[in-house]
């Protein structure tokens, strides 16, 4: 066996089969890396392995590594809704915690851009992120999903002064992160209805949205207008889901509906898309939201009502869309 040879079989351990067969010519070794699925971090380790064993090889002056990655296409699923405080970005982070307990490489991206809450629900604000090559590498959140919010590049408040340009740039920036093996980006966009979230849907196309909305009326109005801002640009729906649905007695768990009950589930019948379920309104879930303490990550009711949605989401995703 040659040390050429050698090499090749070394580099099928090396790399777990990811290298074409190495080629050697005029002293430069060349060979061709599948990287899809890997982190930066991974890809660079394996490329300095295989570096350093080729250039062990007598007649090995150069490498030449050529990355190819067959990638599964980044799915976004955006969360939307008509109008602010219904609670969209509650919704998207507990939705990014239940979907990766259910095993979904999944990963969040704070589009709200002019009041990021992200940072604080998923307890990351101390991260910063690092950039590779002008792309931005996610941080981590405790819970296992890396996730990228503008809270976490700019002071609070810096933001508000940006013109529509400016704000859809830095969005850009964060879904086009280097998301490593992640298949799905939960999107909680900023907002309404304006040009920022039009420009977003049209530039990145989502896979489908979700929209949040309270049980009042004229927050069901404001729903239509989102529902119909993905229309506009053939987004499929994924459905509605209906936060702050009845109130929760934090003494007993019983549940009352100053709003009455059904309207949004109906709501979302006539408008002919799914109703994905219904979230009370809790001060335990305003406060754990508040202490970086989703409830998605645990087991009690609460943590079950964002599940339930999460499976909804995950059963349309692989429904072949
Ligand atoms: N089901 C709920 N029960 C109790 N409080 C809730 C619930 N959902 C959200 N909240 C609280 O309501 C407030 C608004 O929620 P959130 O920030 O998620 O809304 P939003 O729609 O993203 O608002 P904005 O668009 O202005 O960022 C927060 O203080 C949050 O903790």
């Amino acid at each position: 066996m040659t040390q050429l040879e050698d090499f090749a079989a070394r580099l099928k351990t090396l790399t777990d089969g990811r290298a074409s067969a190495p080629r050697l010519k005029d002293g430069v070794m060349s060979l061709v890396l599948d990287v899809a699925g890997l982190s930066s971090d991974q890809r660079d380790a394996v490329a300095a392995a295989i570096r350093e064993g080729a250039l062990t090889v007598p007649g090995v002056e150069d490498v030449r590594i050529a990355m190819t990655a067959e990638r599964r296409p980044l799915k976004i699923v955006a969360v939307a809704s008509g109008k602010g405080g219904v609670g969209k970005s509650t919704l998207s982070a507990n939705l990014a915690v239940a979907l990766q307990r259910l095993g979904v490489k999944v990963g969040l991206v704070d589009a709200d851009i002019y009041g990021p809450s992200q940072a604080r629900l998923m307890a990351s604000e101390d991260r910063k992120p690092q950039a590779k090559d002008k792309q931005l590498i996610p941080v981590q959140s405790p819970f296992g999903v890396p996730m990228l919010s503008m809270g976490h590049l700019v002071e609070p408040g810096k933001a508000l002064a940006w013109r529509g340009p400016m704000a859809g740039n830095a969005l850009a920036q964060l879904i086009e992160a280097d998301w490593g093996d992640a298949e799905l980006l939960i999107v909680d966009m900023p907002p309404g209805t304006g040009d920022v979230q039009l420009s977003m849907v049209q530039k990145h196309k989502p896979a489908g949205a979700v929209i949040v909305s309270t049980p009042q009326d004229l927050a069901l109005i404001d729903a239509v207008r989102a529902v119909s801002l993905f229309e506009q640009t053939q987004v499929p729906m994924i459905g509605l889901v209906e936060n702050m649905a009845g109130y929760a007695c934090p003494h007993c768990g019983e549940v009352s509906d100053p709003f009455g009950q059904g309207g949004a589930e109906a709501a979302a019948g006539e408008m002919g898309m799914p109703f994905l379920g219904r979230i009370p309104l809790a001060i335990d879930i305003r406060r754990r939201s508040d202490a970086g303490d989703p409830p998605a990550a645990g087991d009690d009711a609460h943590g079950v009502a964002f599940r339930t949605i999460a499976e909804k989401v995950v059963a349309w995703l692989r429904g072949g869309r």
